[in-house]
């Protein structure tokens, strides 16, 4: 754990006064409907709150004049359910650095259409992506869709991780051997990175395996995994760019699920001594400075 730890501290890019609005970060986040507000906003304040430099949100026109009223800080385009929504996300990629899908996206069927072309899309531009929540529907829909994209993080929870273990490998999910597990889904996926969260989080790129089992806390309130996802949108970025000798020849989205995971089970753990039984993502979500400053900048 302390290794990996280490790692995750290599590529945390320092704050100088040489850098301009953006080189630490442009975050997308693709989701945010009629039903879900929260997860999005969750995802793409925690980015923000890690060290990105503006993050934006992509939800449907009904969702947006909500996620802006929880937050003046994010940039809320109401694009998702248009005619053009491929269209009017697009312009916006050249711009990203990375791209958060799934969060409050639900499962309608003409949003999934417009994500389908909105993965491709930023699959041909090279841009990295972290899927979660209704991404991994789809992606269990349609697995050919993240097949050998070597800048994917797929983030799934317990159901989701047996979704797609069904879809890929037509196998009922083997609770006894959890890395052996998210090993072979990574491998079938030609080594997209997994993260199967859980009591301990593991991670494997389809080469390797880590696990994660920084203290946390006993509350499983909704809207963690979007705080995690959120962040890690911002970690794979910056591992990417710090490059594998930072991360001593592992992969540095490993590094950075690993960086991301073991955040999410601190705050739960920060906030939980405040707020006990009480603690919810938002709760979460302020302890989001000091548990990363304890963590990565000691
Ligand atoms: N505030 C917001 O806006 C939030 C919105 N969110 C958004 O909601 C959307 C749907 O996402 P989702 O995760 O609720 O998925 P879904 O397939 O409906 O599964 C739910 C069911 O699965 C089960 N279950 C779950 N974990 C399990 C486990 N470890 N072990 C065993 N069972 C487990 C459990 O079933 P039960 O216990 O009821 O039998 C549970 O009821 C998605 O867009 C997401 O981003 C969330 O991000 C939260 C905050
Ligand atoms: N049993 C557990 N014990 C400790 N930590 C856990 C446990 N289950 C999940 N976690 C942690 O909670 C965080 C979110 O995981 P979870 O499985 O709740 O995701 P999720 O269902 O996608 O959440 P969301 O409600 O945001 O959709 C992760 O950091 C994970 O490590
Ligand atoms: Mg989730």
């Amino acid at each position: 754990m302390e290794d990996a730890l280490q790692l995750v501290r290599n590529i945390v890019p320092p704050l100088t006064a040489k850098k301009h609005k953006g080189q630490d970060g442009r975050v997308g986040v693709v989701g945010g409907c009629r039903e879900y507000t929260g997860a999005p906003y969750f995802a793409a304040i925690s980015a923000l709150k890690v060290g990105a430099d503006l993050s934006h949100v992509f939800c449907t026109q009904e969702a947006a004049p909500v996620i802006k009223a929880y937050s003046p800080e994010l940039i809320v385009h109401p694009v998702l359910d248009s005619p053009d929504a491929v269209h009017d996300v697009g312009k916006w990629l050249p711009r990203l650095h990375a791209l958060v899908v799934g969060p409050g996206l639900g499962r309608d069927d003409v949003l999934l259409s417009n994500v389908k072309d909105i993965l491709e899309a930023s699959k041909a531009r090279g841009i990295p992506i972290v899927i979660d929540a209704d991404g991994l529907w789809l992606i269990a829909q349609q697995p050919a869709l993240i097949q050998g994209y070597q800048k994917a993080v797929l983030t799934p929870n317990h159901v989701e991780f047996s979704r797609l273990s069904e879809a890929v490998l037509g196998d009922p999910l083997d609770g006894q051997d959890r890395r052996g597990a998210v090993l072979r889904l990574s491998q079938a996926l030609g080594n997209v990175t997994v993260v199967q969260k859980g009591e301990r989080d593991v991670i494997s790129d389809g080469k390797q395996v880590l696990e994660c089992s920084q203290e946390g806390s006993g509350r499983r309130c909704g809207g963690q995994g979007d705080l995690l996802s959120g962040s890690l949108g911002v970690l794979v970025h910056w591992a990417l760019q710090a490059g594998p000798e930072r991360t001593d020849g592992f992969s540095p989205l490993l590094v950075a699920a690993f960086g991301a995971c073991t955040l999410t089970r601190q705050c739960s753990h920060q906030a939980f001594q405040k707020h006990g039984r009480s603690t919810t993502t938002t709760d979460m979500i302020a302890e989001v400075g000091p548990a990363f400053s304890r963590l990565f900048e000691t």
